[in-house]
């Protein structure tokens, strides 16, 4: 019998690309970084602002790449800060888009996914879907106390990539991704550190909301009392300070820029500042999976070092200096994001899983 054949859209919104593909089956039949200018994306006053114009990007962009969209069998976004749920593939249903307008665990460029999804799916009669969304929240107990009675950690990580990478990771080996432990860091504008163990992510950094390492554009932890400081001082309102924290914090608010290949070329022209500030990263993110191999009881299978940064040799030799004696290193660089939204929503369109059912 003919194997059936179904053809994706996939869409991954980021605060300043949407990054689209087309697959057919396995097969990657187009795929496009659509880059927003800052001029661009300032003219909206918030994300779901920026629907409309990102639809239209995107419907253009399939047109020159002469894709035929009525042919496609589903269309499938990343999705955003929804409530908590555990990883899988969820229909996009009214709850959802409800949750993904109002931003219901705060504003992210992927709350766009599950709405383009939808919006482009609905005016085809095909069904849309969001894969592994930066909520999936699997932590253990443990995992949720912060030391503070009236504050819990939550689950806001690059669940989609490291769900990704582990389970191309335990292809490759011929193991199954439930089998091993495994501690996975995705380091791109934020950086996150997942332990997985069972198939879930038991413990993970919260990369959004001010917790683990620095990163390009995230600060990370930072000194509390000097935090509440700043922010009682009287010189910032609340969205101001959100943003030195989230948007602007990191290597930028060090060294102007997110840019880590820029920032290499500055450290090799013998800028210290900035060589010091990007090994202080690298520092950072071994000390966060030095604390994740705790999680493992030190019985670790590998530490996956994948996103953007890990393209950086000497940003990954720096980590490595001071982990390698945890287990075996495997760097998988850039993200693969694109291709697990696409085997998401096959998985469920072949019947090999059904679809969830947000919010359950
Ligand atoms: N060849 C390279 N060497 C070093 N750093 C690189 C290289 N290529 C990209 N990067 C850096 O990776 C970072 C961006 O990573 P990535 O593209 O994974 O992030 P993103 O998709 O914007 O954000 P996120 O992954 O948090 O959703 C930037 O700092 C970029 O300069
Ligand atoms: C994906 C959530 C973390 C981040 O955006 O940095």
């Amino acid at each position: 019998m003919q194997e059936a054949s179904y053809r994706i859209l996939v869409i991954n919104p980021g605060s300043t690309s949407t990054k689209i593909g087309v697959f057919e089956n396995e097969v990657l039949l187009m795929e496009k970084t659509i880059r927003h200018s800052a001029e661009e994306i300032g003219k909206f006053g918030s994300i779901i602002d920026q629907y409309e114009f990102r639809k239209e990007t995107i419907l253009e962009a399939l047109d020159e790449e002469g894709i035929n969209i009525s042919k496609l069998s589903a269309v499938c976004g990343r999705g955003g800060l929804l409530r908590p749920i555990e990883g899988g593939t969820y229909a996009v249903n009214d709850m959802m888009l409800e949750d993904l307008r109002k931003g219901f665990s705060g504003q992210h460029a992927s709350n766009l996914g599950g709405i383009l999804a939808f919006e482009i799916a609905s005016g085809l009669n095909i069904p849309s879907y969001i894969v592994d969304p930066v909520v999936v929240d699997e932590l253990d107990p443990i995992a949720r106390v912060s030391g503070f009675s009236l504050i819990e950690r939550k689950s806001i990580f690059h669940a989609l990539n490291q769900k990704a990478v582990a389970k191309r990771y335990a292809k490759k080996i011929g193991k199954s991704y439930k089998d091993l432990r495994l501690i996975v860091t995705h380091m791109g504008g934020g950086i996150t550190v997942g332990v997985h163990q069972g198939g879930r992510v038991i413990d993970v950094n919260n990369g959004l909301h001010g917790d683990g390492p620095f990163s390009p554009e995230r600060a990370g932890s930072v000194p509390i009392g000097d935090l509440v400081d700043l922010c009682f001082s009287g010189e910032y309102y609340r969205h101001e300070i959100m943003k030195k924290l989230v948007g602007q914090g990191g290597l930028i608010s060090y060294l102007g820029t997110s840019d880590a290949v820029a920032v290499e070329k500055r450290i090799a022209k013998g800028d210290k500042e900035a060589a010091l500030i990007y090994d202080a990263m690298a520092y950072q993110v071994a000390k966060e999976i030095g604390a994740a191999s705790t999680v493992l009881e030190g019985q670790i299978d590998a530490i996956l070092l994948t996103g953007g940064l890990a393209y950086g040799k000497d940003f990954v030799e720096s980590i490595s200096k001071r982990i390698h004696y945890l287990g075996e290193i495997v760097v998988i660089p850039g993200e693969n994001e694109l291709q697990a939204l696409s085997e998401g929503a096959i998985r469920v369109l072949n019947g090999e899983e059904n679809a969830k059912v947000y919010p359950n």
